[in-house]
């Protein structure tokens, strides 16, 4: 993990190359009537760690969970790595959904298994059903998934099971998992709300190099300002399903900030 927040040549290839990854368009979303996104648009480019800020119920997870299909907005549209779900078919829609690999705060390890296998469970869309189980996932598989765990610095636990990491190493492996997924993009949910401060520090400094060295787009959920200023390159405030901000980090206003949690 050798880079550091906000890398001037990150910041140059942005400018020269700005791919957008992803682009929600005027997306609004209610649940029993009542709305809780309202018009929400935002963009993440390649190589960017986007974050977004919001007390509880803002709106934050319900714009990640309708880009990753957890749920559908009622309007608006959405479009990832340049294909527009409204109009794709379902297949397009499914493999433009699996190019956004989403990880959680709740992290979903199967405990008993190893660091490996559970990584391997990235690349099962890829294989057919009968190939799900450890014996039957194949040498390829198993090698990308080395490599998976090598790109979160981990490939030294990848034989131990899943309930022996810490937290933040099972969040790594987690990330891994997303990674075995081949993403264009991560969109991560509270990913360090359960770690302590120095793992929460580890897994965005991961998400960041991912961002920097292989140009993966990255949205983050975070509960913590103090994150999105060091490791994001863009903040998004949320309020009451209203998008408050959207600017670069270094513009965020401590005043608008505080706004959000009023
Ligand atoms: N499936 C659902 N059914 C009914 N209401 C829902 C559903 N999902 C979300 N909501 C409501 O939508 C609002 C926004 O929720 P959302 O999870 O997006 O907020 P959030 O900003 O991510 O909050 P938190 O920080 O607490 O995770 C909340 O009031 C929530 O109760």
């Amino acid at each position: 993990m050798s880079i550091t927040a906000h890398s001037p040549s990150a910041h140059a290839a942005r400018i020269t190359e700005p791919e957008v990854l992803l682009d929600v368009q005027a997306i609004s979303k209610s649940f029993g009537g009542r709305v809780v996104l309202s018009d929400m648009s935002m963009r993440v480019h390649a190589g960017e760690v986007v974050a977004f800020l919001g007390a509880n119920g803002s709106g934050k997870s319900t714009t990640l969970r309708a880009v990753n299909g957890i749920i559908e907005a009622d309007s608006g549209d959405i479009e990832i790595a340049g294909v527009r779900l409204t109009e794709a078919s379902a297949a397009r829609r499914a493999e433009a959904r699996r190019s956004a690999a989403t990880v959680f705060q709740k992290i979903h390890l199967v405990p008993r298994r190893t660091a490996l296998q559970n990584v391997c469970a990235g690349g099962f869309s890829r294989l057919p059903a009968w190939r799900s189980i450890p014996p039957l996932f194949g040498a390829e598989l198993k090698e990308e998934a080395m490599a998976c765990l090598e790109r979160v610095g981990l490939a030294d636990r990848a034989h131990d099971r899943a309930d022996s990491l810490s937290g933040g190493q099972q969040q790594r492996v987690a990330i891994a998992r997303a990674l075995c997924q081949r993403p264009r993009m991560i969109l991560a949910d509270e990913p360090v709300s359960a770690l302590d401060p120095r793992a929460a520090d580890d897994v965005m400094r991961l998400l960041r190099q991912l961002a920097v060295e292989e140009g993966l787009g990255v949205a983050a959920v975070l509960h913590q300002p103090h994150l999105a200023r060091a490791y994001a390159d863009r903040v998004i405030g949320l309020r009451d399903g209203h998008l408050v901000f959207d600017c670069p980090v270094a513009e965020l206003d401590d005043t608008e900030l505080a706004a959000l949690y009023l």
